[in-house]
């Protein structure tokens, strides 16, 4: 068997399945210690520390005037790539672009009576700071998550965004993250990357200036800087691996289940794909039709591993108890492979993306509908969004209230300032209507 089977119907049961995923729902602290050292050096020594890790970790000859991609460079790889691959990214942008300028906020401001005035003014923060992780020596260049943390950063208003990524051997960035850049319009592009990137963009080095904002996934040392910053700059999120959840009934396929439950195995060791059906027949041909598929897939290895320790299919009695337990996993996608999926969409509580029907795989939203791919993992879409406009947008509220206003309601101001204990904040509301 290529995973576990279980079976679902009670509280007990599920105290089961969260036992077994939840090591993997632990945050990863092991390298803090090195990647703390790394934070203090770039902040430190800058530019240099850049190319000391750069030299021993990426490419041995890089030097410092290598760290800017020049311009030249990203409109040439614009032009050397394909104008068919072009076109595709240029749809899929144009998609995530449509979606997301629906995502925009306005600024706001009510009048009240008597010349009182409320507001809240909605801003993009002043520089944004997105890694592109580097891939495998460079060779698979993840240009989906490029259009997926960009664009909202675009859509927001940012006027300033660095994006950084680890060069390669030679000290270059792979075309395809050149091109993609250069669709966007991104015209500052760095050869950094790993922790000491992400403390580039928080400190600022002589190369790299420092942004208010970081997004993008990246591998653990990455994510490690990233949380251990939280708070001196803001982040997206410090994403897990990827998962995927399918509810699915008799009238699905197990070919298709199988190939979306290895879209996501194929990520990582630790991505989870978990098919929860009240069919057992389906169950059975879905774990075959995970064998044979495997045994065709290139990146084999990683989603064998991935199936072996976070995949499951399990059994529930009914569709309704399979949906308690997917909103009890709270997914980063869910499918629902169900004859009519838009009935069952009102018990879908949690998860960060859903994909409804037989014809909408999960990919389709990894690459191109226009859905963002930067999802909540580990049941944290509990309480939190895919990436979205507001990651790159702040708010200021706005009060400007009128001696009407004070007259009439400062002495509760003062009063309530009182019952707290703090006295000053009642007498800066008295000062005004004593006077008046
Ligand atoms: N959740 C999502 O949306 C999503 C999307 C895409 C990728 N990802 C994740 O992002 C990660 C990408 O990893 P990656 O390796 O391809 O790219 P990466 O850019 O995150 O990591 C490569 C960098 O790490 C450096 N590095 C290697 N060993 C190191 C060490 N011992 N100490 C410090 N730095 C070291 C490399 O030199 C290179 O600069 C994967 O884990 C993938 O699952 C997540
Ligand atoms: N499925 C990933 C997020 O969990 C995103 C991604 C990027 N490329 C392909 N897929
Ligand atoms: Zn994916």
């Amino acid at each position: 068997m290529t995973c576990r089977s279980l079976t679902y119907s009670s509280a007990q049961d599920w105290a089961a399945i969260r036992a077994w995923l939840a090591p993997r729902t632990e945050p990863d602290t092991s390298v803090e210690g090195p990647v703390r050292e790394i934070l203090q050096e770039v902040q430190q020594h800058g530019d240099a520390t850049l190319v000391k890790y750069t030299q021993r970790f990426d490419c041995p000859d890089f030097q410092a005037h290598m760290l800017a991609v020049p311009q030249e460079q990203i409109e040439a790889a614009v032009q050397e790539i394909p104008a068919e691959d072009k076109r595709i990214i240029e749809e899929a942008a144009a998609n995530i672009r449509d979606y997301h300028a629906k995502q925009q906020e306005n600024s706001w401001f009510t009048p009240q009576s008597g010349g009182t005035i409320l507001g809240q003014i909605v801003r993009p923060v002043d520089r944004a700071g997105l890694y592109v992780p580097g891939g495998q020596g460079g060779d698979t260049p993840l240009l989906s998550s490029l259009l997926m943390n960009a664009i909202p950063a675009q859509v927001a208003g940012v006027g300033d965004i660095s994006l950084v990524t680890p060069p390669r051997v030679d000290g270059t960035v792979n075309p395809y993250i050149l091109c993609t850049a250069g669709i966007l319009g991104l015209d500052r592009v760095f050869a950094v990357g790993s922790a000491w990137a992400v403390a580039a963009l928080a400190f600022g080095t002589e190369t790299l200036p420092c942004v208010d904002v970081i997004a993008g996934p990246g591998n653990i040392f990455v994510a490690t800087a990233k949380r251990l910053l939280q708070g001196q700059i803001g982040i997206d999120m410090v994403a897990g691996p990827s998962e995927i959840a399918i509810v699915a009934d008799a009238s699905a396929s197990a070919e298709r289940l199988a190939a979306d439950m290895l879209s996501q195995a194929e990520h990582d060791p630790l991505a989870s794909s978990i098919l929860i059906t009240d069919s057992q027949d389906l169950l059975q041909t879905t774990q075959q039709e995970l064998e044979r598929q495997l045994a065709e897939l290139p990146r084999n290895t990683i989603a064998r591993q991935s199936l072996s320790d976070w995949g499951a299919c399990i059994r529930v009695p009914d569709t309704a108890t399979g949906l308690e337990l997917a909103n009890r996993l709270a997914p980063e996608h869910l499918e629902l492979c169900l004859e009519s999926p838009w009935q069952w969409i009102d018990q879908v509580h949690h998860a960060g993306a859903v994909f409804l029907g037989h014809s909408t795989p999960e990919p389709v939203g990894d690459y191109f509908a226009g859905p963002n791919h930067v999802l909540p993992t580990i049941g944290t879409a509990r309480f939190s969004s895919a990436l979205s406009v507001q990651n790159f947008t702040k708010k200021t509220s706005l009060i400007a209230t009128s001696d009407a206003y004070i007259q009439e309601h400062g002495a509760k101001i003062a009063r309530m300032a009182r019952l707290e204990g703090l006295e000053a904040h009642a007498r800066s509301v008295e000062t005004r209507y004593r006077c008046l």
